[in-house]
């Protein structure tokens, strides 16, 4: 089985995630975790944050020489922007600095404070934030080289943002591991309006959200099961989705779109090859039936809120004063869907790792590649 646990403050030292479950022998790459942590910074619309933080990770445990060995691996990330937070967020001082009481409608803040009972929405903000995404990416890109091993590839694009949606016919999928785009959408018409709705948005103190697809190919028929709700693949990927901030809605295949369509239309029918093997012209199931994957490209898409911290802030209250105010506007994204897309795929890729080794479990990567060949010699006589 495989966990994770993320730790740390927007604005403190680090961030810091723990691993653990991923066998020994997998060679790590550095660079790929640090280019997959650079892509989640770049996207047009984001804040001035981006330009302080340059994301990379140390590996402070669990790899030897290249290679992990079976032990928890511990990634760290610094926050460069902490230099200038020492005292705002400093562990054994005294107080330091104003309180931030203006909630904003949207982000945690409220409720937060109200739970937590703090006085001060930074106690808040600070770990709600998506700075705590990076954490993920770094966790989902080892996952990542751990899938690849096995021939399993995840990459995610952008499909939408604030109602500009791509032509899916104008898309070529080949490209989707190696698009190099400003907003990590393959659709190059699509994109410049994209952008241009983002700086409109921008201009009007205003932010938005939109939506993004994760495909993940390879991944041998049957991963999850049908037994037990929480061993369903699709819930899972929902709740890995759900769980990335800001992302309200998530699509497994054609989802919404089956509430409009007969059965005769949304099935993917099953044919015979001249070799005897079931195919489908198909995939409105996105890869999943029964809870299972089914063989065929897993699709999965996820909507994103527009940002809450406007620049044109909103109504709302002062949780000192008790008195109607603008919503309080720290420095922010105006749009972040391209980042979140590559928190998407780390999610997918953790989910799809841990039903992997679920189902082939081991310690030594040899043991598992050996498990997973003999599964598909068995299927292919089947
Ligand atoms: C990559 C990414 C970047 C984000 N950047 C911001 C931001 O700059 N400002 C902001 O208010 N919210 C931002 N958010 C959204 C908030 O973190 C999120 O809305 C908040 O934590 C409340 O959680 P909820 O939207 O899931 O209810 C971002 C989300 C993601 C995934
Ligand atoms: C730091 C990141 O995103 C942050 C997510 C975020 C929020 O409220 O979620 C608020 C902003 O933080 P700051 O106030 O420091 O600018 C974003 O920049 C990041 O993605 O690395």
């Amino acid at each position: 089985m495989l966990r994770f646990l993320t730790a740390g403050e927007s604005h403190g030292q680090c961030l810091s995630a723990i691993l653990e479950g991923i066998p020994a022998g997998l060679k790590i790459d550095i660079n790929m975790i640090n280019q997959k942590l650079a892509r989640r910074q770049m996207g047009y619309g984001r804040g001035g944050r981006m330009k302080i933080e340059t994301d990379t990770a140390d590996i402070l445990s669990g790899v030897r020489f290249g290679e992990t060995m079976g032990d928890p691996i511990t990634l760290q990330i610094k926050n460069r922007d902490w230099e200038n937070w020492t005292q705002k967020m400093s562990v054994s001082g005294e107080p330091f600095g104003d309180k931030v009481t203006a909630a904003r409608p949207g982000h945690a803040d409220l409720v937060g404070i109200h739970k937590y009972n703090r006085t001060d929405i930074r106690d808040i903000l600070e770990r709600a934030s998506a700075r705590e995404t990076a954490s993920k990416v770094a966790v989902g890109a080892v996952c990542q080289q751990f899938l690849a091993e096995l021939g399993i590839t995840v990459a995610s694009h952008v499909v939408n943002i604030g109602g500009v949606t791509v032509d899916k016919t104008k898309i070529d999928y080949t490209k989707i591991n190696d698009n190099t785009s400003e907003l990590n959408c393959l659709d190059t018409a699509a994109e410049e309006k994209m952008c241009e709705k983002i700086r409109q948005a921008m201009a009007d103190g205003d932010t938005l959200g939109g939506a993004f697809e994760v495909i993940v190919t390879g991944a041998p028929e049957g991963l999850g099961s049908h037994i037990q709700w929480d061993k369903r693949l699709d819930g899972r990927l929902a709740q890995a989705m759900m769980a990335i901030q800001a992302i309200k809605a998530v699509e497994i295949g054609d989802g919404i779109e089956y509430a409009n369509n007969s059965g005769s239309k949304m099935h993917d029918e099953m044919f015979y090859d001249e070799n005897k093997k079931v195919y489908r012209k198909t995939n409105h199931a996105g890869g999943l039936e029964g809870g299972m994957t089914n063989g065929e490209p897993i699709i999965v898409r996820a909507v994103m809120k527009p940002i809450p911290t406007l620049m044109q802030p909103l109504h709302s209250i002062d949780i000192a004063s008790r008195e109607e105010v603008l919503a309080c506007k720290e420095r922010s994204d105006a749009c972040a869907v391209s980042a979140a897309s590559i928190v998407g795929a780390a999610m997918v890729s953790i989910t799809i790792a841990n039903a992997v080794l679920e189902q082939f479990a081991g310690h030594a990567m040899i043991d598992i590649k050996n498990s997973v060949a003999n599964y598909k010699k068995r299927l292919a006589a089947q």
